[in-house]
């Protein structure tokens, strides 16, 4: 190999999370699984985000390491230093018009092998289900890609759903329905038309139909990027297929290969890899003393609450969650996020800090995994996003949940009514419920039921992701096949031509999957073998090919199995060239 070339047989893998704390974590644990399995990996972060991992880790907490590293592009969002959630339909507007270009730009740079970076070619784009600009540079580069969805797979099937929704008229809502919709009942109707969602009712289904608006962005949004994900290569899901078995077989039905790899967090722990460990992904700083108070307390005997990174609440509902788990007199671990109170402090009563001083623990952030799996901890209120609701079921914790928005809608219904390790608190939350749910939680009949039962899915969940034979394992293995070989669609007419050959009369010119040579180089071949006068066939990956094709205007043939073709009569020479 020469000095000036890249011929790196590592595959590339490039990882696009959607900038949002429950996106970016699943995904580095991919990030991470791929890189154990031999692949090179770029991260990609907004820029606005990875100036808060950096804040909230260290320096150097993105250093990365020389075959996996961190880049950015921008978000197009005006430029912000707030340790907090940006506002999603305002990011995912931007996210639309701006991404695009520099991803682009990237792609180029990575591919560019006159840097002397040894980076080697991107092979394939791991991207966000929701960041589905990318499936256009992946085509453009003729790379595959993989969708990756952090939400439920249930979560998923509803989005899919909106189409039959706006088709049978359900939403949006109509004016006359108005914005009485949340307490008249109309949500309450159960619907019979979604396979694998049997009796669900229009309020368990993703909250963004829940408008009046014909002309709602987020609806828009959903219906653009579910309409994208029937293009991508695969599609794989952080969940497991005994938990959504029957969700998962009607999605089957209406996209491209789907996979469950979850949950991630449990298989990423075979990735023995100490240079690994160091790379996270936390957003807010976390406080240790969470851990070291909980280490003092009995076992099951603490709720925890947390309603992850986006869910905002009004001052009122702060309180009312405040004083119901002062009077359920139960101890409680309590994260309150400095964002959680949109527009004001979340400032808590003198009075009931006083209260509750001996029996509870406040912080801005933890390690939420570290905390479900202490054993003092009995049960989670939660706002049911898919990470924590996955995190709650493989620590075996059931959970009270009050769905703020988005999927987590869904992921409470299954939950109470399909797993069996949930309650719902009414979303006009008051102190009086959640005093009583609490209760029930951690010492009534219905709470050790749904113990019995988190139990269960936690060695379930287990089962899955075991080494080997665990079937989100297994998916994995599939999936990186996938990734590495059959990338490019093979050409039939390539045999049909080699058929009205003589026998050895035809040079097979081919250079595999992953070299990348520069434009003067290709020339030198081209006419390297047009003056040889002999007869070829040049097979030219769809990245060669573009660029060849500026100079030479020539046919496209692109990749065909190389096997198939060696065994064909009229092969003469095969030439592989090292460069
Ligand atoms: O103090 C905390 C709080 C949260 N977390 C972690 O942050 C993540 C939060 O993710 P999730 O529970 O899914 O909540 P959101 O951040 O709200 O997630 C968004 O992304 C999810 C995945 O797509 C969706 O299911 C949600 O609806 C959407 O709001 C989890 O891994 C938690 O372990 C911590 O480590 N410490």
């Amino acid at each position: 190999m020469s000095s000036n070339n890249v011929e790196i047989s590592k595959s590339h893998a490039v990882c696009v999370p959607y900038p949002g704390q429950g996106h970016i974590t699943p995904m580095l644990k991919l990030a991470k699984i791929l890189h154990h399995k031999g692949f090179h990996i770029t991260f990609v972060n907004t820029e606005f985000n990875h100036r808060r991992l950096l804040r909230s880790r260290g320096s150097h907490s993105l250093d990365g390491l020389l075959s996996f590293r961190f880049v950015t592009i921008p978000d197009g969002l005006p430029p912000s230093d707030a340790d907090a959630t940006q506002d999603i339909p305002s990011l995912n507007e931007s996210i639309i018009k701006t991404c695009l270009g520099p991803f682009r730009d990237l792609l180029a740079k990575l591919n560019d092998n006159s840097n002397t970076s040894n980076v080697p070619p991107v092979t394939c784009i791991v991207s966000d289900g929701i960041m589905s600009f990318t499936l256009a540079a992946a085509q453009e580069l003729g790379v595959p890609q993989v969708q990756f969805w952090t939400t439920s797979a249930c979560g998923f099937l509803g989005y899919m759903h909106y189409t039959t929704l706006i088709e049978k008229g359900y939403t949006p809502l109509k004016e006359n329905v108005d914005a009485s919709y949340l307490t008249n009942g109309y949500l309450e109707k159960k619907l019979d038309f979604i396979p694998g969602m049997k009796d669900v009712r229009l309020r368990d289904l993703p909250s963004f139909l829940r408008t009046t608006n014909p002309d709602d962005f987020m609806i828009k949004y959903v219906l653009q990027e579910t309409e994208r994900a029937r293009k991508a290569s695969a599609i794989v899901f952080n969940t497991f297929e005994t938990l959504e078995s029957e969700v998962l077989e009607s999605l089957q039905t209406l996209l491209p290969p789907v996979y469950t790899i979850g949950p991630l967090h449990l298989l990423v722990k075979h990735v023995d890899d100490e240079n690994l460990k160091g790379l996270g992904s936390s957003l807010w700083k976390e406080v240790p003393e969470c851990i070291q108070w909980l280490n003092n307390k009995e076992p099951n005997s603490v709720v925890y609450v947390n309603f992850g990174s986006i869910t905002v609440m009004t001052p009122d509902q702060l309180l009312e969650f405040a004083w119901g788990l002062a009077n359920s007199q139960q101890e409680f671990l309590w994260i309150i996020r400095p964002d959680i109170v949109s527009g004001y402090e979340s400032i808590l009563p003198l009075e009931f800090v006083e209260e509750t001083k001996n029996r509870r623990m406040l912080a801005s952030w933890c390690s939420q995994e570290e905390v479900l799996n202490h054993p003092a901890i009995g049960g989670f209120l939660t706002h049911s996003g898919w990470n924590s609701t996955l995190e709650s079921i493989t620590s075996g914790v059931p959970m009270l949940c009050w769905p703020f928005f988005a999927e987590q809608q869904t992921n409470c219904w299954f939950s109470e009514t399909k797993w069996g390790i949930g309650m719902e608190i009414d979303n006009n939350v008051k102190r009086e419920e959640v005093e009583s749910l609490v209760r029930e939680l951690m010492v009534g009949e219905k709470g050790k039921e749904m113990k019995k039962k988190a139990m269960e899915w936690k060695e379930l969940a287990e089962i899955s992701a075991k080494k080997s034979t665990g079937s989100s394992y297994v998916n994995i293995e599939k999936n990186l096949k996938g990734l590495r070989s059959s990338l490019w669609k093979e050409e039939p007419k390539c045999l049909q031509w080699l058929d009205n050959k003589e026998p050895n009369s035809v040079v097979y010119v081919n250079f595999g999957s992953t070299i990348v040579v520069i434009p003067n180089q290709l020339i030198e071949f081209a006419w390297g073998l047009a003056n040889s006068q002999q007869e070829f066939l040049w097979i030219i990956r769809p990245i060669l090919y573009r660029v060849i094709n500026r100079f030479f205007h020539l046919n496209s043939w692109k990749k065909l199995k190389t096997e198939e073709c060696l065994q064909v009569g009229a092969h003469k020479k095969y030439l592989t060239i090292r460069l």
